[in-house]
């Protein structure tokens, strides 16, 4: 699904409005009556006293409509303009109108602190007040309502967006911004829904499809994509039947030191749980009987060395190599490295020590093989590129790296991003189960193994980020997100496969 900017979606509209011969009180009309039918079928006529806070805008306009066909539908209903000011939309001003056809019990206006209405915390409060319109900081006594609103502790529900949220900058630490804990939206997430410092405010996400108008959605390009079942279907390449093991190749796993051979056993094991044709270990001397046992379809390869990586000696042409797992930082390990990446030339999968090692040696860089796919965490992101000021920056920063080094950046978070210059991709699956040791290691074995089966390198960093996720949701399902340890992930792998063609009521 494509992520639109504010100004795309407000194109949207306008052409949607003229193709389809339609009003933009119509096109409002349709949009708030998807959130009335959502609310509607979750509360299922519940007399819980439902508090609507309007704006004087066009989101404002939608929390209008909303109030109206709540009152119509029975509910408990108090709509509240917040008005900030006198420059009220014209569809806000229609719907202002319609309300007070329906009801007698009319709009209240909140025009000072004094005018707060009581929330309290069984409220259903719905959050109409700003949406993809704010342009600059919610001040003064609005500010100060969003934080009544924030204390009430009632459920709250934003409507496109919570107001506060910018689309597209992170707002202050002092900004009011409202806290939401669903937010409805329309026709396409919003970018910052995803951010690390601002997906927090969103609480869970529903997109409502308001059908604007399908060939412009189609046909404008953006940057931006979430990967979730639909595209990863689309990614994954079913098997041949006249096919062998050869077909899906070679991966060698080049990792683990003395006391973290685990790590590059896990990563192993999830390349052959992906699809893996064959897989190599090279590890220290130390890991040679714990591979050996540990994973019998795996062939080992040790150093000479004991306990930690010092020369990678072997004659393995694999299709994919993948280093960095437990390998320390021993000088010794750098130097192994270092040739490893001179006669490397296929894309390689790039993780945890390997990170770090080029952290350290920035000049080798310009050793690792084009459209190699690096897996940092945000700690090692920031060793790799520098601090970033906020997360936009943050991204500008990683797509420059990108387009500067000619690699493909996997940031892993409770969203994944996926960078390769130009397009991000951000990864729809996962939980807080998967934030446990060794779940990077298992990811990077299951990207191994998307490119040794030949899938492209941003196609196999989406499709392996999208399948170690869900398998990892998959485990969480039945066994709790506590429960989970990374080896959980490697053995779900299947289940995630099957899942991509499991229907679940058409959505993803
Ligand atoms: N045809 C359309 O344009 C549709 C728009 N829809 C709704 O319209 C919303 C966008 O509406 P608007 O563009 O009217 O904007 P908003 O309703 O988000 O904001 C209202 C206006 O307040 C002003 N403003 C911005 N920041 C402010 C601040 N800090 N303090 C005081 N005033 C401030 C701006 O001039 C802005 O236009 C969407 O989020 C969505 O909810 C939906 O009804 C779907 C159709
Ligand atoms: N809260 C979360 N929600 C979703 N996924 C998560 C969450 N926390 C961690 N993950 C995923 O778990 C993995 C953790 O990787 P990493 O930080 O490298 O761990 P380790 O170094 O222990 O292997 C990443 O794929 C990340 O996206
Ligand atoms: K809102």
């Amino acid at each position: 699904m494509k992520i639109f900017s504010a100004s795309q979606l407000k194109q949207a509209d306008e052409i949607t409005i003229k193709n389809q011969n339609i009003t933009s009180e119509e096109l409002m009309e349709r949009a708030a009556t998807q959130v009335f039918e959502e609310i509607h079928r979750r509360l299922q006529g519940a007399q819980l006293p439902v508090k609507i806070f309007c704006g004087i805008g066009n989101n404002g306009g939608d929390g209008l409509v909303v109030g109206r066909m709540l009152l119509e539908h029975g509910y408990q209903v108090k709509v509240f303009v917040v008005n900030y000011s006198d420059k009220r939309s014209q569809d806000f001003l229609a719907n202002y109108d319609k309300i007070k056809e329906v009801s007698n019990n009319w709009p209240e206006l909140i025009k000072k602190e004094e005018d707060f209405p009581e929330i309290n915390r069984g409220d259903f409060v719905i959050d109409a007040m700003f949406g993809i319109g704010l342009n600059r900081p919610i001040e003064g006594w609005v500010g100060k309502l969003v934080e009544h609103i924030n204390n009430s502790r009632a459920f709250v529900l934003a409507i496109d967006m919570p107001s506060g949220l910018f689309s597209d900058k992170i707002p202050a630490k002092e900004d009011a911004v409202i806290n939401a804990n669903f937010t409805l939206t329309f026709q396409t997430p919003k970018l910052v829904f995803f951010l690390p410092q601002t997906m927090d405010y969103v609480g869970d996400i529903q997109v409502l499809d308001i059908g604007l108008d399908r060939d412009f959605l189609a046909e404008t390009d953006t940057a931006l994509e979430l990967t979730g079942k639909a595209e990863a279907r689309e990614l994954y390449k079913p098997r041949k039947k006249n096919s062998h093991k050869g077909n899906y190749g070679h991966t060698l796993t080049v990792g683990g030191s003395y006391g973290k051979i685990g790590s590059i056993l896990l990563t192993t094991t999830a390349a052959l749980r992906t699809g893996a044709g064959l897989c190599t270990v090279f590890v220290p001397k130390c890991g040679y009987e714990i591979i050996q046992t540990g994973l019998p379809e795996a062939m080992v390869i040790t150093d000479e060395n004991f306990e930690m990586l010092t020369a990678i000696k072997t004659d393995l042409d694999a299709d994919v190599v993948c280093f960095g797992m437990g390998a320390g930082r021993s000088e010794e390990t750098v130097g192994a490295f270092k040739e490893l990446l001179k006669k490397t030339k296929k894309p390689m999968l790039i993780d945890a020590d390997g990170i770090n090692i080029l952290s350290e040696n920035k000049d080798l860089l310009q050793l690792v093989p084009e459209n190699s796919i690096l897996t940092p965490h945000p700690k090692e992101l920031q060793r790799l590129i520098g601090k970033w000021q906020d997360d936009f920056e943050k991204m500008e920063m990683v797509q420059r790296f990108c387009l500067e080094k000619k690699l493909i950046v996997v940031l892993k978070g409770a969203y994944t991003f996926i960078f390769d210059g130009t397009k991000i991709s951000i990864n729809t699956t996962g939980n807080p189960g998967m934030a446990t040791a060794g779940s990077g290691d298992v990811l990077s074995g299951v990207i191994a193994a998307m490119l040794s089966q030949k899938y492209k390198p941003f196609a196999a960093a989406r499709l392996g980020v999208y399948l170690h996720g869900k398998a990892g949701d998959l485990y969480a399902e039945e066994n709790s997100y506590e429960a989970l340890i990374s080896g959980d992930i490697a053995e779900n792998m299947g289940r995630a496969y099957l899942d991509l063609f499991k229907e679940e009521n058409g959505k993803d």
